[in-house]
């Protein structure tokens, strides 16, 4: 069994429509029901937030910042995390400044980087924002694989913003009336070693999830899902890293000037697609009815849970919200014996509390109401 990586405390004071809350967690799952409005989702969107990046909703920290607040938004936590105890303070103060980056100290430290937040916990989300990901654009899906591979290799981040930054001067370059070829061949080669490591390390993700799916597919009460990268290097990943990266800088050198006409780079991880298949039935995830669709993403998100507890030993914190809101009983009752037997700690939203009966001792229940919260 993983260890079980779990909050044990978590202060807000002004963010989103608490002004000031505290919760004491007693290390099972936590329950958060409530009216639509009430707060639930806040919640979890502060508990996103211990983790990179600008968390569940991929809000400003302006937008987060209860509305009146003075001195911009806290978030505290205290949790039994990879490496123990751990205390994790974070914020901004936006009320002076907007654009201000968010504030991170653990055990009291100022951290150098919010990838220090991955060395105590790994968080994996799933809302009902996210039910349009087999429909909607590509650019979604390469976020939702972005994220599924951060949390396994947290240096994947910093790869993806390094190419996005390297990517963006080499537009404006190629934007210039004369491109100096040196200056560009020294960026296009930055880009191939990190498009061609972020595409690799995509590559191995999706590679041991698959295997995962495969072993565990047929006592699994969701669909299996199969999972294939596509717009980028298509079927070339079994060759050397380094051919690729000469590949790729070839071919970035050979499109300059189509891409200097498209005004953006036309080739590269940045145009790659995730590409999703029901199993059983043979069909395209889009194509699937909505409530297939939404089944085929809790299997995945919960196979890509029970890998990175598999790989780092410690079981990550769920964030499901309104999971269990189209599912029948039985289904539900399934579902939570699946998010329990992963080991780790679940916050799971609803409306009504008795969707969450079927979990019994194993969670703790709170009421939300009007940005207030009761046990
Ligand atoms: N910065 C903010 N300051 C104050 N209130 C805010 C801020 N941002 C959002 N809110 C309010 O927070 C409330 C609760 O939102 P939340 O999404 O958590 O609700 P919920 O309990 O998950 O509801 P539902 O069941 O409808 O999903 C909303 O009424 C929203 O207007």
């Amino acid at each position: 069994m993983p260890h079980k990586v779990s909050l044990s405390r978590l202060k807000l004071t002004d963010f989103r429509n608490y002004a000031s809350v505290s919760l004491v967690l007693d290390g099972r799952h936590a329950v958060l029901t409530g009216d639509n409005g009430a707060g639930k989702t806040n919640l979890m969107e502060a508990v996103s937030f211990l983790s990179p990046g600008r968390g569940l909703r991929r809000a400003t920290y302006g937008d987060v910042t209860r509305v009146g607040a003075t001195a911009g938004f806290a978030i505290f936590a205290k949790l039994d995390g990879m490496e123990g105890e751990v205390e994790i303070g974070t914020g901004a103060d936006t009320t002076t400044d907007d654009s201000a980056s968010r504030r991170l100290r653990i055990n009291g430290t100022p951290a150098k980087s919010a990838d220090e937040l991955t060395d105590h916990l790994r968080l994996l989300w799933l809302t009902p924002s996210m039910d349009g990901l087999f429909t909607g654009g590509s650019s979604e899906r390469r976020r939702f694989l972005d994220r599924l591979v951060l949390s396994l290799d947290p240096a994947h981040g910093r790869r993806a913003s390094d190419f996005e930054r390297a990517m963006r001067s080499r537009n404006k370059l190629l934007d210039e009336p004369r491109f100096d070829p040196a200056w560009l061949s020294g960026i296009e080669q930055q880009m191939a070693s990190l498009g061609i490591a972020m595409a690799m390390a995509r590559q191995e993700m999706l590679g041991l999830l698959a295997r995962l799916i495969d072993e565990t597919h047929e006592t699994s009460p969701f669909p299996a899902a199969a999972l294939e990268l596509a717009g980028f290097m298509d079927g070339q990943f079994s060759r050397p890293a380094v051919d690729l990266e000469d590949d790729y800088a070839a071919m970035l050198a050979e499109s300059r000037y189509r891409d200097a006409a498209a005004g953006r780079t036309l080739h590269g991880p940045h145009r790659a697609d995730l590409l999703v298949r029901h199993r059983q039935k043979q069909m395209d995830a889009a194509r699937c009815s909505t409530g297939e669709q939404k089944a085929l993403l809790v299997g995945l998100i919960l196979a890509h849970a029970r890998l990175v507890a598999n790989l780092t030993g410690h079981a990550p914190i769920l964030l499901l919200d309104e999971i269990a809101a189209h599912l029948d009983e039985g289904r539900r009752a399934a579902l939570f014996d699946l998010i329990d037997a992963l080991g780790g700690q679940a916050f799971m939203t609803g409306t009504d509390r008795t969707m969450f009966s079927a979990l019994g001792e194993r969670a703790q229940f709170f009421t939300v109401a009007d940005g207030k919260v009761f046990e």
